[in-house]
């Protein structure tokens, strides 16, 4: 498989050469250039995994970035972080938001969480064997394979092992989250746009599926794409070209399609949501993947490959003990296995000792009101989208908390919760006045909350109370 391409820009060279050494040893391909006019012509041209950008406090270029629809996620280093740039980094899509001075080692898992590149996969259990199984000999044929599972499962992990095990494998793998994506733009960064189809269009450009030529596309959360988009979708799979957005041509397309869901696609079929057409064109080949509590053979291999990929976090040689094993086994898991990766990670950084003992995982059952604070979170940004041009600085009240420098060191998800809460504490839990008032659609809102609760954050799911009083 060929190596992620990381795109750095930053005009100081000594930065850019001393990062793009860093990026290479971990095992990535580092593409640096000095100014975003070189950034911008290279992502509208070529498909990379991550754009790291050097922040400049007086130009925020960072931020035309940010609203390309090609743009993958976005990773700024502040030379000078600060509350006010973190809010405005949330709001323009980027995925992290680290100090310049962070250690090599939070860059290279950052990069690693946020290509997708990080982890082996692990299947033990007789179920998940089933499953990567049947995978890899679906995976020989060239056909439409839909994944669906629960949430943090691991469906884009068996999209990708599918990919690699085709005949496509040294093409490329192009995963779109559909939810991500606000609804007006979803159409130019599936089929692509000729200059000047919209506002802004200043060149043409390639959409995810010219992207995917020769190679795989996974379209992640399908059924949060509407009604129009469907039919347009199913014209494409039928005919295998598309048209860019005010392009003249067709386009003739050699890529494989895989979507994946979390939810139960017979239902949005049965209630009207999912076209029936689009529905059987995508089941040519099911593949239905285990919550975690179904395959308990896996928890512990997991957890020790979680260990492992963590090592930098904790005691060398670190190992569970057997009350740290049990209590895992006897958990329900309903995050499946990112939540694992969670505990797994925190227990890394609380253990003072070899053993890791039950008191160093922390898992949470029934999370409470007041919001938990995750310590690095775990969890691959898929293709988050920028939600709105509009990113001007957020007039949402800040909690004294952030008023603090010491909570600059942490990521820009705690500062995405924070806001968010905020905002929705202000309006009284109205998520339609919080979408409103943080200038993003109800959907953003709906997947951001999504992505928090992912992540291990609390957000509570009814208006009332909990806003109103709730301890964040
Ligand atoms: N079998 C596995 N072996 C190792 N790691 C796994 C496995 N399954 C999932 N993971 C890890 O768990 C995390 C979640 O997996 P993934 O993103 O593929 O889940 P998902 O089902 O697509 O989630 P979502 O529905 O929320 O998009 C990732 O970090 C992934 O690397």
């Amino acid at each position: 498989m060929s190596q992620p391409s990381v795109l750095i820009v930053t005009a100081d060279q000594e930065f850019s050469r001393r990062r793009c050494l860093l990026l290479r040893e971990a095992g990535f391909q580092p593409i640096g250039v000095s100014d975003y006019t070189h950034a911008q012509r290279l992502l509208e041209r070529r498909s990379l995994a991550l754009v790291i950008v050097q922040t400049s406090a007086e130009t925020r270029q960072w931020r035309q970035l940010a609203q390309l629809p090609s743009a993958p996620p976005l990773v700024l280093l502040a030379p000078q972080p600060s509350v006010e740039e973190a809010k405005l980094a949330m709001r323009a899509g980027a995925a992290e938001y680290l100090g310049e001075g962070c250690s090599s080692l939070e860059l290279v898992q950052t990069v690693r969480r946020l290509v997708g590149d990080e982890q082996d996969l692990v299947a033990k259990d007789a179920r998940s064997r089933e499953v990567f199984r049947m995978a890899r000999r679906v995976a020989q044929k060239d056909v439409s394979v839909l994944i669906t599972g629960e949430s943090g499962t691991g469906k884009e992990m068996l999209a990708r092992h599918i990919h690699e095990h085709s005949g496509r494998a040294e093409g490329p793998f192009v995963a779109v989250n559909c939810a991500a994506i606000p609804e007006q733009m979803i159409e130019a960064v599936l089929f692509g746009f000729e200059k000047g189809a919209f506002t802004g269009a200043s060149r043409s450009h390639a959409g995810k599926f010219e992207q995917a030529q020769g190679g795989t596309v996974l379209l992640d959360e399908i059924s949060e794409i509407d009604t129009n988009l469907q039919a347009k979708l199913l014209r494409v799979l039928q005919e295998r070209e598309i048209e860019r957005l005010c392009g003249t041509e067709s386009i003739p397309l050699d890529v494989r399609v895989l979507a994946s869901s979390n939810r139960d696609l017979r239902e949005a079929v049965a209630s009207g949501q999912f076209r029936q057409d689009l529905y059987y064109r995508l089941h040519v080949f099911p593949i239905h993947l285990p919550p975690l509590r179904e395959r308990l053979d896996d928890v512990l291999p997991l957890a020790e490959a979680f260990m492992a990929k963590h090592a930098g976090l904790g005691p060398e040689g670190a190992q569970l003990d057997d009350a740290a094993r049990s209590r895992l086994l006897g958990h329900d898991w309903p995050g499946n296995v990112r939540e694992l990766e969670n505990v797994i990670q925190r227990a890394m950084i609380l253990a003072d000792s070899q053993r890791i003992s039950a008191d160093d995982l922390v898992i949470e059952p029934v999370p409470t009101a007041a919001a938990r604070r995750p310590v690095q979170p775990a969890v691959r940004d898929g293709d988050e989208m920028p939600t709105s041009p509009e990113t001007a600085d957020t007039s949402a009240g800040a909690s004294p908390a952030e008023e603090e420098p010491a909570t600059l060191g942490h990521n820009l998800r705690e500062q995405e919760f924070r806001l968010i809460m905020d905002t929705l504490r202000e309006c009284r839990g109205n998520r339609k006045q919080a979408a409103e008032k943080l200038g993003i659609s109800d959907r953003t809102l709906r997947y951001r909350v999504a992505r928090l609760r992912k992540d291990g954050f609390h957000v509570p799911s009814k208006a009332g109370a909990e806003y109103a009083y709730g301890q964040v």
